[in-house]
């Protein structure tokens, strides 16, 4: 991880605007910045819409921005544009830094740009410690934004999403928001309440955490180069009292049992909790939720889940070896059967809607139904 530039700050430059610069098609013609297909690039050039972006944070007054994934600025140029006491911008890709340096020294050095992969970069050394807010206050005045490709965005917002639970890297200095883009139909599934098509695990995983919202929708076309879909922009709040108060770990398998079987009977996703011979577990399971077991997985509310998840954790109490049994690797022959064609269905419906080429794995990753 390289710092190319770090930054000194001031109320006069916190109210400072950009002087007249090169447009971003102009930047990415000088420096020859064209889109890498192996990182997913597909920059937004409409300042109008990455102002929107920027807009649908909220207050940025006096914060401490970071924004992942810059590429040639269109999201930064509004945000040093803010008033935001500093942006930290993290970029994978070399070739954009020449350009970020020229918005760090338009900016009087109010940009740090940092060569890095976010996926392994350790936020909480960016953030001073004096940011700190209490957990049950105010989120502190730092945000994260960004227009990431869908390959990392979604890996990206789980670990994230487990820091939050933890309370660790960035998380440990508050309830830090995040604005970020993803696929419109992954977006759809983060804030899809029950019994909407989209309601799924990533739902439930987002929704216990977080308060979450899907600010507005950019089509594709808005891109360039255009990606086949259409893009969604969420913010995302820590909740003070996440609704599901157990181990991430055990809430992300409740998920994915629950939702290995979405549309059937309850019953029905309870019985790959435990081994075939084991009925008597998954009785105690729906007695001990009192969850009415014909109800469908994708109908559950988050309060339901969290009944499964502190039933679930009272039999592990009793046989913690549970836990680590894989209906997966355990199934019947007429289960694997069964799972096959489970598969077979997930490779059908992402293989029919367009996605980018990477997007198959994560999607079943979230547990599209
Ligand atoms: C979809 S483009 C968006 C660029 C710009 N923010 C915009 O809106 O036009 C995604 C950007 O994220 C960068 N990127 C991809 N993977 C990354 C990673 N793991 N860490 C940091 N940046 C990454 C790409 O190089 C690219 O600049």
């Amino acid at each position: 991880m390289k710092i190319v530039n770090s930054i000194g700050l001031s109320f006069c430059q916190m109210m400072q605007r950009l002087p007249p610069l090169p447009s971003i098609q102009e930047i990415i013609r000088i420096y020859g910045l064209s889109a890498r297909k192996k990182l997913s690039q597909n920059f937004l050039l409409d300042l109008n819409l990455t102002k929107k972006i920027v807009k649908s944070a909220g207050i940025l007054d006096g914060c401490i921005v970071i924004e992942v994934g810059p590429g040639p600025g269109g999201i930064t140029r509004p945000l040093l544009n803010s008033n935001a006491n500093k942006i930290i911008v993290i970029e994978k890709d070399s070739r954009f830094l020449p350009s970020l340096q020229i918005l760090a020294e338009a900016s009087k050095q109010r940009l740090e740009a940092i060569h890095g992969d976010i996926l392994s970069t350790n936020l909480s050394s960016l953030i001073p410690s004096a940011c700190q807010t209490q957990w049950d206050s105010s989120p502190p005045l730092v945000h994260i934004i960004g227009n990431l490709p869908f390959s990392v965005s979604t890996p990206l917002i789980i670990q994230w999403l487990h820091s939050i639970s933890t309370r660790s890297s960035a998380w440990s200095l508050g309830r830090i928001p995040l604005t970020l883009t993803f696929q419109k139909e992954v977006a759809e599934r983060i804030v899809a309440p029950p019994k909407s098509e989209y309601r799924c695990r990533l739902s439930v995983m987002c929704q216990y955490l977080c308060d979450v919202k899907l600010k507005f929708s950019i089509p594709g076309r808005a891109f360039v180069p255009p990606p086949k879909v259409d893009v969604g922009v969420v913010h995302f709040v820590p909740k003070i009292k996440p609704l599901i108060n157990q181990p991430f770990k055990v809430v992300e398998k409740v998920n994915r049992h629950l939702f290995h079987l979405p549309n059937k009977y309850c019953s029905k996703a309870v019985s790959t909790f435990f081994p075939l011979e084991r009925e008597d577990l998954c009785t105690d399971m729906i007695e001990l939720s009192g969850i009415n077991p014909e109800k469908r997985p994708f109908e559950l509310s988050v309060e339901d889940i969290r009944r499964f998840c502190d039933a679930y954790v009272e039999i592990l109490k009793r046989e913690p070896e549970l836990f680590e049994y894989d209906f997966r690797s355990q199934a019947s022959s007429k289960e694997r059967r069964n799972k096959g064609n489970l598969i077979q269905s997930l490779e059908d419906q992402i293989g029919n809607s367009n996605h980018f080429d990477d997007d198959e794995s994560y999607l079943k990753g979230v547990g599209v139904r």
